[in-house]
């Protein structure tokens, strides 16, 4: 259980302005990839939906429900162990010292603060066993690795799938240019398990809502969501506002992240989101975070270039300086503007 000192809740717990709750997002823009339709329509739907909020929901994705229940169940069994238990199997999964490992509270460390705790591992393409194996991890530990590393496979296969539609339907030649960077034997991705314990009960104090994971922008490729069936994702509009999206826990949510912003000129927009907290009811999250490997160069491929009337909005960077640099900022910040080049 997530435990708060008092100045902690008040930097978690939101002032009045913000306490209103977003409305729904109305129109979760969805694409199926049973191959019930065209595929050429695919394509179409993944582009629009990347241009338009940065954000999809992906059906007909072909997981087993079976083990999309499994990988629930045991990271709620893993976060019911005592803290102590947690610490120690977390800490077992990392070296000292690397952001992977568990976390509760804590996001990062710029100070950055929300209503979670989280498990965070590095993944590798070597498959079958992406994530690390340790003789003297905990049994609930090795069992929960086991299980998330048979996810690990069949997530980034969709991924692969997605990611190949995205160069599909914005007609590039080169149909890896995308897939190539997350399929990689050393692509640099992650996997996160969030856990949000149900809202404690601040009604007299006035506190409604509180952040859960505050707003930001993944910094990889794209991220690929599944959460259980409670609320608490919101995303924020073109227009500045946000809304909040509907959980589905039979389909996987796509978040467009900073480096494919870049690699897509600003054609593909980098989706600001949160997590807030306001129900009675756990949410468990996780998420598979896509990244290049460290010494990918990144910029602008030169095609979407061309079709923006030869305008580079971005200098070219490789993974390991980009993440160097977000990982200095505080989460709420803009990481791209320092990567920006000058308008004409
Ligand atoms: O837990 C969630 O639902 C989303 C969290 C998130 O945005 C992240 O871990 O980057
Ligand atoms: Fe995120």
């Amino acid at each position: 259980m997530v435990v708060l000192a008092k100045g902690e809740l008040e930097q978690i717990a939101l002032p009045a302005a913000v306490q209103k709750a977003a409305p729904p997002l109305a129109d979760v823009p969805e694409v199926d990839l049973g191959g019930g339709g065209a595929r050429v329509d695919a394509a179409r739907a993944v582009v629009a939906a990347c241009e338009g909020h940065g954000f999809f929901k992906v059906t007909g994705h072909g997981v087993p429900a079976g083990l999309l229940a499994r990988v629930e169940a045991a990271a709620a069994a893993f976060f019911a162990m005592t803290q102590p238990e947690k610490e120690a199997a977390g800490a077992v999964a990392t070296a000292p010292g690397s952001p992977f490992g568990y976390g509760s509270k804590r996001i990062g460390s710029n100070g950055d603060l929300g209503w979670v705790e989280y498990l965070l591992l590095g993944v590798t393409a070597a498959a079958p066993a992406p994530l690390p194996a340790h003789g003297e991890a905990s049994p609930s530990y090795s069992s929960f690795r086991d299980i998330l590393n048979e996810y690990v496979v069949v997530v980034r296969a969709m991924i692969c799938e997605v990611l190949k539609l995205m160069a599909e339907g914005l007609g590039l030649k080169e149909k890896d240019a995308f897939v190539r960077l997350a399929s990689h034997e050393e692509s640099d991705s992650m996997l996160r398990v969030n856990h949000y314990p149900p809202h404690p009960e601040f009604k007299q104090q006035g506190h409604g809502r509180l952040t859960g994971f505050g707003e930001h922008t993944d910094p990889q490729i794209i991220s690929v969501l599944r959460s259980n069936d409670t609320s608490g994702l919101e995303i924020s509009l073109r227009d500045g506002s946000w809304a909040s999206v509907p959980p589905d826990r039979k389909s996987f949510f796509v978040n467009v992240g900073d480096v494919l912003q870049v690699l897509t000129n600003g054609r593909f927009r980098s989706v600001r989101h949160r997590v807030m907290v306001s129900s009675p009811r756990p949410r468990v999250s996780v998420i598979f975070f896509a990244g290049p490997p460290p010494r990918e160069r990144l910029a602008p491929l030169p095609w979407l270039v061309v079709e923006d009337g030869g305008r580079r909005r971005y200098r070219e960077f490789t993974w390991r300086e980009y993440k160097a640099s977000a990982y200095r900022t505080k989460l709420a910040e803009n990481r791209l503007c320092h990567f920006e080049t000058e308008a004409d």
